[in-house]
């Protein structure tokens, strides 16, 4: 497929006041970020303000169906409503003939699943750390009856100062309604929640505690719980609630007791947000200090990778 890399590196966008004057604010097309869904990625400079930003560019010929045209306008429409240090910010989106452009918050550091990758696991003291960041963000969504319904460690940016960032609302959710109840099934197979699987009693924002289980054991033992090399098996595993912490990995007693009781089958069984913070593993001696909101914080790297 002949990529569009042939476009122009000014992208223009099209401005009609309402005096019905024209205005064109123009933006220089730099490095491929790669590839999201659809989308091609790229570093945008606005040419008036000069400020960097992570743009999703996804052709219109990809949104013929209304279907996929509609979660583009959704994932819009929720994500630029959305104000928290820790999610990814939004800064701006408009469209030309060919393109939707949606510009997003840069994030120098890309994404946890660079990071495990390099690091394997992370220590409990960053992993504690992170996790508080991805809290305050989940209490503030879920505050706003959004269920994000596809946390995972691709879609947890780090910023230049590496912190964490939630980002990718293409699968995000509002309620109209408390007690409101979703059935479409979506997710990512390593993470999806077995009420969304089973898709009888519909589910609601425990979907996202389940998935914050999933990252927790993932960042501290390297791969996912209930990973398989088939889709299918990962499936069964994840209801059948089968997973277990491996013997060669030094976890203390508190980590293992908070997923543990984390990644329960029964949604209305697994601890809210508040009881979440309150848990030992986020309390005990080694604890970063309470006085900093966490996302002042960039999360201590281990010595030894400091070493490295
Ligand atoms: C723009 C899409 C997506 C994204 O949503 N954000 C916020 C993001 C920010 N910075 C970056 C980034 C800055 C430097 C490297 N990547 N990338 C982001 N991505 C990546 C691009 C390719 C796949 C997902």
């Amino acid at each position: 497929m002949s990529h569009n890399d042939e476009q122009p590196a000014i992208i223009e966008e099209k401005i009609v006041r309402v005096n019905g004057e024209v205005a064109i604010r123009q933006y220089s097309k730099g490095r491929f970020l790669g590839k999201g869904g659809f989308a091609r990625c790229y570093e945008f400079t606005s040419m008036e303000t000069r400020k960097l930003t992570a743009a999703k560019i996804v052709p219109k010929a990809s949104l013929t169906k209304s279907r996929a045209k509609q979660k583009l306008m959704t994932e819009i429409k929720i994500h630029r409503s959305l104000h928290h240090p820790s999610i990814v910010g939004f800064e701006h989106f408009f469209e030309d003939a060919e393109n939707v452009y949606i510009l997003l918050e840069l994030c120098t550091n890309q994404t946890m699943n660079e990071l495990l990758r390099r690091r394997k696991r992370l220590t409990e003291l960053e992993v504690q750390c992170y996790l508080l960041q991805v809290i305050s963000a989940l209490i503030y969504l879920h505050g706003h009856r959004v269920i994000h319904r596809d946390l995972k460690l691709g879609n947890f940016f780090l910023s230049d100062k590496m912190e964490i960032k939630i980002g990718d609302f293409g699968l995000a959710t509002k309620l109209e309604f408390d007690g409101e109840k979703k059935r479409t099934i979506c997710g990512t197979p390593n993470y999806i929640a077995p009420e969304v699987l089973d898709g009888k009693q519909g589910h609601s924002y425990e979907v996202d505690i389940w998935s914050l289980g999933v990252v927790a054991y993932t960042l501290l033992v390297g791969k996912p719980p209930f990973e398989t090399s088939d889709v299918k098996t990962t499936y069964r595993r994840i209801r059948m609630n089968a997973y277990s912490f491996p013997e060669n990995v030094p976890l203390s007693e508190s980590s293992k007791n908070l997923i543990t009781r984390i990644l329960v089958t029964d949604p209305t069984k697994r601890p809210t947000l508040s009881e979440i913070q309150a848990h030992e593993f986020f309390n005990q001696g080694n604890t970063i200090p309470k006085t900093l909101p966490p996302s002042t914080l960039a999360c201590p790297p281990a010595a030894s990778y400091l070493r490295q």
